[in-house]
């Protein structure tokens, strides 16, 4: 079972324009859809439309539209409630797949409902063989909560504790991804990964596919167990201490890429349990975030809708800088296979 937590889920309002957005002008939409969204959320519903066991967990009270869209897309799901509405965030498209996001701020939570939502993941990891920590932290928690988590779950279970997975950006990213309790799986984009790392500022790391590798390698050899590096239109990494790939599908005419990046991590955890060898993660996390970007708004795809021999690996050769020693419980590739 993979669990997943949200802790700032949102409504995804999907504005589709067949032209240009215009900055200041009164455009008409040609359609508006809505979806229970958050990066864990949609991880869980890419995994649950390809019969994948999976329960999000999210704080939302049980009137809350997040939690009627996954009743409708039959997601199975833990809730807090928490006595406030979740946000919406909007994603504004437009005909050639560029896609505007504006992301609200969310709930604030209490510390008493935090300690609470902590107990819940402690609570239903104990069955579970990855832990999924996604998304932005809602106002007020401190950016160390995902820490924190995984230290619970892995005091809880010890070396029966579910691998863990991070997909987060600025502070929550930066504080998750080294340190003791380091995650046995990163999946920064390319823009997260040069700000974790310091390695092609100013740069784009998705044109450059053996930079953004080196910088993989520094997160590995910081104690990450393996990073998972989407690139957009450019594909995506796997680095561990044991390889390093890398992937790309043939073009996809993209519609919106929300959600893109959580499919990505979907298809690599649905592979990785199937026991596939890592570049065939790689190449199911390639075949599901193309998917997902040629669907509109949040859109997930199932297993079907993915086209896994669209996608090309290649082997990349890199040194691991060696950083510093890490014996914590997440490092390197011992957690991955010893789990
Ligand atoms: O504000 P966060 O938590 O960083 O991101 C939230 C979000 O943009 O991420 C998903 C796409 O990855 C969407 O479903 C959701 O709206």
């Amino acid at each position: 079972m993979i669990l997943t937590l949200t802790t700032n889920p949102s409504v995804d309002r999907t504005v589709e324009l067949d032209a240009p957005l215009e900055r200041g002008a009164v455009q008409r939409a040609v359609r508006v859809s809505r979806e229970a969204g958050g990066k864990g959320v949609n991880v869980s519903r890419a995994l649950a439309m390809s019969g994948v066991r999976t329960l999000a967990v999210l704080p939302g009270d049980d009137d809350d539209p997040v939690l009627a869209g996954l009743r409708t897309v039959a997601v199975p799901f833990r809730n807090l409630p928490i006595g406030a509405d979740l946000r919406t965030n909007t994603a504004i498209t437009e005909a050639d797949g560029t896609t505007t996001k504006i992301n609200e701020p969310g709930p604030v939570l209490s510390s008493a409902q935090l300690d609470e939502l902590l107990a819940v993941v402690v609570a239903e990891s104990g069955g579970a063989h990855w832990l999924v920590l996604a998304g932005s932290l809602p106002p007020g928690v401190p950016p160390t909560f995902y820490t924190r988590v995984i230290g619970a779950v892995r005091e809880a279970h010890g070396p029966s504790a579910p691998l863990v997975a991070i997909d987060s950006s600025g502070a929550p990213l930066s504080e998750g991804a080294t340190g003791f309790h380091a995650p046995d799986l990163l999946k920064p984009n390319a823009e997260e990964l040069a700000e974790l790392t310091g390695i092609g500022t100013g740069h784009d790391l998705e044109e450059d596919h053996e930079l953004a590798a080196s910088a993989c390698a520094v997160l590995v050899s910081s104690g990450v167990g393996a990073v998972l590096a989407t690139l957009g239109s450019r594909g995506a990494l796997l680095v561990t201490s044991a390889g390093a790939w890398h992937g790309t599908h043939s073009p996809v005419t993209a519609r919106s890429t929300v959600g893109a990046g959580d499919s990505a991590l979907a298809g690599y955890l649905l592979a990785h349990s199937a026991g596939e060898l890592p570049e065939n993660c790689l190449r199911q996390a390639i075949a599901h975030g193309s998917a997902a970007a040629a669907l509109p708004g949040s859109t997930v795809p199932s297993l079907e809708q993915t086209t896994p021999a669209e996608v090309s690996i290649t082997a990349l050769t890199i040194t691991l800088p060696v950083i510093e020693a890490h014996t914590g419980p997440g490092s390197g590739p011992t957690a991955q296979e010893e789990r």
